[in-house]
């Protein structure tokens, strides 16, 4: 089976939302910032984001269709929340208008109703799109890396995703570092269950076939992890990639974009390990995963174990996510077993 028509749907819709987030990003305003229950802070580029591509997809799609994101209305819905709410609704006419293909306003409800329709909760029977429409929001609201990750889940498996990150140099970061000015960015990243992984840069040009590293000597090896200490436990990867022999020191940044850097050989693997009792959402792995293994990379939890998308919002993982070429997992997979040993509390 083929996914042509829902990848070529996906890569629009994204590509409508990096441009809203960019736009958003460059006149961030401290106002802009909202406290949701669970204190992560959400913006009204998560919403807009959310509402623009869930409506391009049902535009492009003519159809019912599922979607599991991360965001709802539950907040906006709030007494005091109007402003941001037509804040929102400004910024998503704005996308459309601008882009030209759909001849339509959308109203506050619209926008509202646009964002709850990603209240599904997935599972193992049919198709669910998987959305997280800003990932990184920490990221986005420094100025540093973020990702627009959407993907298609069909049968619990993940066949296809697209990664936008508007703030990935096109370049490798070994050469260009993150934030190199003379750099251009703004990469997307699509893959489809069986066809390989691409990027092209965000303004439309182009795409290019993408490959993971070939490393093959973990002394020759850099590795990705989260920015925040908070995500992801510092000294336990540190202490894996002491373990496996990696000489670099880590490269932290944010989001998915880890995915994206990885699937085009940036670097060789992906350390993340969030603190005890945290649960993974699928729409923080379900666009990343495919990019990555669609160009040859593996992702697995630390018990070696491919991630199981099929079991509705939450991913029920051993202790972390690992992420490398064929090659070096089987060592990666002795250091992460050895390193996690070693750090358990003896009893
Ligand atoms: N306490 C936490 N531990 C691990 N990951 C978290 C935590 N809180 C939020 N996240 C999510 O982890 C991802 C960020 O990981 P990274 O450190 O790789 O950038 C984001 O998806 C972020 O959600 P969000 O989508 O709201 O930004
Ligand atoms: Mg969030
Ligand atoms: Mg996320
Ligand atoms: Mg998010």
């Amino acid at each position: 089976m083929s996914y042509h028509k829902e990848l070529a749907a996906a890569k629009k819709a994204a590509s409508l939302a990096a441009r809203l987030c960019q736009n958003v990003q460059k006149a961030l305003l401290q106002s802009d910032v909202q406290s949701k229950t669970d204190k992560t802070p959400v913006t009204v580029a998560d919403y807009g984001s959310q509402a623009l591509i869930s409506f391009v997809l049902q535009q492009e799609l003519r159809a019912e269709f599922s979607l599991v994101a991360e965001e709802d209305s539950k907040d906006l819905r709030k007494d005091g929340a109007q402003e941001i709410v037509e804040r929102i609704t400004k910024l998503v006419n704005y996308s459309l208008t601008t882009d030209g293909s759909y001849n339509v306003t959308l109203s506050t409800e619209d926008v509202l109703k646009a964002i709850d329709s990603g209240r599904s909760e997935g599972g193992s029977q049919g198709q669910h799109w998987v959305l997280d429409p800003i990932d990184g929001t920490k990221g986005f609201l420094r100025g540093d890396q973020y990702a627009i990750a959407l993907a298609l889940l069909d049968g619990g498996k993940v066949v296809l995703g697209v990664l936008a990150c508007p703030n990935l140099p096109l370049t490798s970061l070994e050469d260009a570092g993150q934030h190199s000015p003379n750099n251009e960015v703004g990469c997307l990243f699509f893959a489809e269950v069986g066809g390989g992984t691409y990027m092209q840069p965000l303004d439309g040009s182009s795409a290019v076939k993408v490959q993971v590293s070939a490393v093959e000597n973990p002394e020759e090896a850099s590795f990705f992890e989260s920015y925040e200490a908070a995500h992801s436990m510092h000294d336990l990867t540190s202490l894996i990639a002491q373990k496996l022999g990696v000489k670099a020191p880590p490269v932290r940044i944010d989001s998915q974009a880890k995915y994206g850097a990885l699937s085009r050989g940036d670097g060789a693997i992906y350390l993340r390990f969030p603190h005890k009792g945290y649960r993974e959402k699928i729409w923080d792995h379900a666009a990343g995963c495919i990019v990555v293994t669609e160009a040859g990379g593996v992702v697995t939890d630390a018990a070696g174990q491919p991630l199981d998308f099929s079991k509705g919002k939450h991913l029920d993982v051993d202790t972390g996510i690992i992420v490398t070429n064929q090659k070096l997992m089987p060592l990666l997979l002795n250091a992460v077993k050895e390193s996690l040993k070693e750090k358990a509390p003896s009893s």
